[in-house]
């Protein structure tokens, strides 16, 4: 594990594997750190050199006040990447690591080689979702809202089926700075990028799980139709997060698409 302040945030990074191979970043949730992708970075990593950060306000990376913007994001992204000297990389990212993802293709398309967008869309719920989000966590702290959204992230048969796994998930949620929730809570609020995906010019996975409730299937089959050329998979046996739920499905469909691209 290692640490780098870029701008005015300290963040938290792991790099693994193989020094010269290709790179890819992941990029975490929402309520989550870099741990949800700890089963994938495992199957991938005798290919890839991978980079897995806790993004601003959350894990060990810094977690400051107020509203954080999808700008803010992307540049906390670059940021790590030209600290670490990648100039090009493949970039995977969950839910409002998905929607950084997108930030970051768009914005910097030279620096992208792949794109993998798990769970996520261009814009992700509304306004009175995430107004209601901040003020539970602003009156009652993280534990207001750590049951409802286990329901969110996990199908019915892991929470039944896993239940300890399920308490230090959970756990993990409940120990997010509330600040970084809210923050990240007002990027998901703010950030609608369904007028630009079209401009992604990345090879570009598109990923869900078939039991996913917080972005479901027709809204991330409509996001992979809205990119040029991109590929749509279902993960079976899933809820929002697969790389916790089915990381060796996620895996190999990445290596696979990966393969194709030509990026490893
Ligand atoms: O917490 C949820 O409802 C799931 C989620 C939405 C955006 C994100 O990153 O996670």
């Amino acid at each position: 594990m290692a640490f780098v302040r870029t701008g005015e945030i300290l963040l938290h990074y792991r790099v693994q594997g193989l020094t010269g191979a290709p790179v890819l970043v992941l990029v975490n949730s929402l309520g989550t750190d870099a741990r949800i992708w700890d089963e994938v970075i495992t199957e991938l990593l005798p290919h890839y050199r991978i980079v897995s950060y806790d993004k601003r306000g959350h894990g060990l990376s810094d977690a400051p006040a107020g509203d954080y913007s999808l700008d803010d994001h992307v540049a906390d992204l670059v940021g790590l990447l030209d600290h670490l000297g990648v100039a090009q990389s493949a970039v995977a990212g969950v839910s409002v690591g998905g929607l950084i993802a997108q930030g970051f293709a768009l914005r910097h398309s030279d620096r992208i080689a792949g794109l993998v967008l798990c769970d996520t869309a261009p814009k992700i719920g509304d306004a009175p979702l995430w107004d209601e989000r901040i003020a539970a966590v602003q009156g009652g702290g993280m534990e207001a809202l750590a049951d409802a959204v286990m329901l969110r992230w996990f199908t019915e048969r892991y929470r039944r089926d896993s239940a300890d796994a399920l308490a230090g998930w959970r756990n993990m949620l409940a120990r997010t700075p509330a600040e970084g929730y809210i923050g990240t809570c007002a990027t998901l609020r703010n950030t609608d990028l369904r007028n630009d995906i079209a401009g992604i010019a990345a090879p570009t996975l598109v990923v869900v799980g078939d039991a996913d409730v917080a972005t479901p299937v027709e809204l991330v089959r409509e996001t992979a139709a809205c990119i040029p050329g991109a590929r749509f998979e279902i993960v079976p046996d899933a809820g929002h997060i697969p790389s916790i739920e089915q990381p060796g499905r996620l895996s190999a469909l990445m290596k696979t698409y990966f393969n194709e691209v030509g990026h490893g």
